[in-house]
């Protein structure tokens, strides 16, 4: 055993290095990368990127270049060269659609065709894992370890960052305790919590449901605007108070309140895409124009809440197919998906409609 920090941890690390603003050293060997996240950038620490010796690059994703209309050579991803003139504020805005259509990026943008694009790929994952927009300043280097001791940098082995953000980090129960509520007396609330630190889970179990038949179950991802607010923008709140509702009637059920906000991005990353909704564009859209998939939702913490919690069948509340096929693919039985149509309203009618024709909900 030792005091020093696994890769797993470094890249915990790493995740909040890139949130304050800090770089981050990936590679190993005579092949490595310095990256800062766009969204935190100052302009000092762009100047003192820039100071190093190498090439200057902004990684975005497939999403946000199609966007900017930027070629991407590299499949998922686009490398944008930095031109010498731009400031701070201008890699920003290459990374933050809010400012797309009031002030159009001076174009054309020039993007890499050679080299490797492996290490900024990484990058743009550790991005989306830190819940920052996915758009990285970049700058390759042949020494990455003696960069990284003389910056005080958090330096990850490619390899094994790789496996690590690829990993479902197993949760651990950290606490639980009676809590009666509205919807039942019978009431009990689990806080789990992921090995690496990360976001907490929580499993809300009403009565004692048998874990040798299927429970009546309901993955309900956060949603602090509906479920706290009440925002008429979508249908979240009425669904968690429908389901606790029914779990009660029926005397035994479990509801997951998964910390995925606004599909995986984070709130902040949700109020961007709000803010896009606003100039006109649908749930799926603002979400790709910020450089996200329309859902970014890691199933695989459910289905392990699920299994910890001693369920392997579950009737589940839910009008979306893809959380069924998932849990299916988990190696949870859904032995009956149960409809959960509840709170529409003039506001969300149309965010239901874009629901029901582009993610495939039964609505
Ligand atoms: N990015 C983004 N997320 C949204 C938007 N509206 C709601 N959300 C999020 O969408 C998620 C909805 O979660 P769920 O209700 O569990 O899932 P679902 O896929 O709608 O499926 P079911 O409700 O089970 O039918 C929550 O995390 C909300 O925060 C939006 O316009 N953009
Ligand atoms: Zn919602």
């Amino acid at each position: 055993m030792s005091l020093l920090p696994t890769q797993s941890e470094l890249v915990a690390r790493a995740r909040s290095d890139l949130r304050v603003g800090l770089p981050v050293v990936i590679g190993a060997g005579a092949q490595g990368i310095v990256a800062l996240a766009a969204e935190t950038l100052t302009q000092g620490r762009l100047d003192a990127l820039r100071a190093l010796p190498g090439r200057a690059q902004v990684a975005i994703t497939l999403r946000r270049a199609e966007t900017l209309k930027a070629r991407a050579y590299d499949g998922d991803l686009a490398r944008v060269v930095l031109p010498g003139d731009v400031d701070a504020p201008w890699v920003r805005a290459l990374a933050d659609p809010a400012l797309d259509l009031a002030a159009p990026m001076k174009g054309p943008l020039v993007t890499a065709r050679d080299g490797e694009a492996g290490l900024h790929r990484l990058t743009l994952l550790l991005a989306k894992s830190a819940q920052l927009l996915p758009a990285m300043v970049t700058m390759e280097t042949d020494h990455p370890e003696a960069l990284a001791v003389e910056m005080m940098a958090t330096r990850l082995a490619p390899g094994a960052a790789a496996a690590d953000l690829a990993l479902h980090h197993p949760l651990l129960p950290v606490a639980a305790a009676r809590l009666p509520m509205e919807a039942s007396d019978h009431g009990r609330l689990h806080i789990f919590r992921p090995d690496n630190g990360g976001i907490e889970h929580y499993a809300i179990e009403i009565g004692r449901p048998d874990r040798d038949a299927p429970v009546l179950a309901r993955l309900h991802s956060a949603c602090f605007t509906g479920d706290v607010l009440g925002s008429l923008k979508c249908d979240c709140g009425p669904q968690l108070r429908t389901a606790l509702a029914e779990m009660g009637r029926a005397g035994a059920g479990v509801l997951f309140y998964l910390n995925q906000e606004g599909r995986g991005i984070g709130l902040a990353n949700k109020m961007r895409a709000y803010s896009l909704q606003d100039q006109g564009f649908d749930t799926v859209e603002a979400n790709h124009r910020l450089g996200f998939e329309d859902d970014e939702r890691d199933f695989r913490i459910g289905a392990d809440l699920l299994r910890r919690m001693g369920f392997g069948a579950v009737r589940l509340m839910t009008n979306n197919p893809r959380k069924v096929e998932m849990m299916q693919a988990e190696g949870i039985a859904v032995t009956e998906r149960v409809p959960l149509i509840t709170g529409t309203n003039r506001h969300n009618a149309h965010y239901l409609d874009v629901k029901r024709a582009k993610s495939g909900h039964l609505l």
